[in-house]
């Protein structure tokens, strides 16, 4: 059976249908709200207009770099007030694993990190130490007979890798995490699968192309924690009770954000057209991935076409 096509919200007929439909919107960040440091056209607008008619706003970012704390931060420096518990970053949801999949134990169990300070501050917060990631001397340039995580033996503590974005990648980040990795008894998790990052007028490496390099080296898979695995949803669903049937997932990319919003069993999903994808990947029908309920050449014209 041919899904519906996609609805596209164009009008304010179908921008009142898409949101009478839903009590609950997870939104995804990158791409939907910003890009970068750029806030996306009435994205602020709509997110009032939802908390005035009382409905929940829920965030849930693929991006590992920063801890849900800090994106508190960045929603507050563009005048936004989220607290920490609407967020789900895949920095959070890679500690979840380390603690209740890999149960790794705080303390004793370390974490080797190839990414950003995010995924070292949501493992601290749940007491794990972590080594790798942002320590300035991983910088250097790589010198198999000097490099500190080297000369002085690898860490006997540590049990698992978390490999996600890191805008300072390196051959020196690469080469230690693999020296980790060739160890069968080390777990490797990757923070998500998203093959590239959108920015403002660019298109960038997403955490997938900096993870691939590790799997190829090391002949291992990861497990992804990021969206569009399921675990994420589950803990979303559980800690905020949601009705599936009331609640839409909105995304940039089809293959993270779509898929776990489809596979979730969400009453919708909205694919915005400021990220990843094109219109026409918005309706190709392509047994790759899901096609959204419903599109959008942004967020903001929820909003707009409302006024
Ligand atoms: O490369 C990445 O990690 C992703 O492109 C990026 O961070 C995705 O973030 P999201 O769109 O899920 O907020
Ligand atoms: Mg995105």
């Amino acid at each position: 059976m041919t899904e519906s096509y996609p609805v596209k919200i164009s009008n304010k007929s179908t921008a009142q249908e898409f949101l009478d439909s839903f009590d609950n919107f997870l939104f995804d960040c990158d791409g939907v709200l910003w890009l970068g440091k750029h806030l996306l056209p009435y994205v602020k607008e709509t997110l009032s207009l939802l908390e005035k008619l009382g409905k929940q706003a829920i965030f849930v970012t693929n991006n590992s770099t920063k801890s849900r704390a800090a994106y508190c931060k960045k929603f507050a420096s563009f005048g936004i007030d989220v607290t920490q518990d609407q967020i789900f970053s895949s920095s959070y949801s890679s500690a979840v694993y380390v603690r209740d999949f890999l149960k790794l134990k705080p303390g004793v169990d370390k974490v080797w990190i190839c990414g950003e300070a995010g995924i070292a501050e949501e493992l601290a917060l749940m007491g794990y130490d972590s080594i790798g990631g942002t320590d300035p001397r991983l910088d250097e340039p790589f010198d198999a007979e000097r490099s500190p995580f080297l000369i002085n033996g690898l860490d006997p503590a540590v049990r698992c890798v978390v490999a996600g974005l890191d805008s300072k990648i390196n051959y020196h980040r690469l080469a230690i995490t693999l020296q980790y990795l060739q160890k069968p008894e080390v777990h490797f998790v990757g923070t998500n699968v998203d093959s590239t990052y959108p920015q403002k007028g660019y298109i960038f490496p997403g955490a997938g192309s900096v993870i691939n390099s590790l799997a190829c080296a090391s002949g291992r898979e990861p497990i992804y924690c990021g969206k569009p695995n399921q675990n994420m949803l589950n803990t979303i669903v559980s800690s905020k009770n949601l009705q599936l049937s009331k609640s839409c997932m909105v995304g940039d990319r089809l293959n993270t954000d779509i898929r776990f919003g489809v596979e979730g069993g969400l009453g919708g999903t909205l694919l915005v057209l400021t990220g990843i994808e094109t219109e026409d990947r918005a309706l190709e029908e392509n047994a790759e991935h899901p096609r959204p309920k419903y599109y959008a050449e942004k967020l903001g014209d929820v909003y707009e076409n409302l006024q």
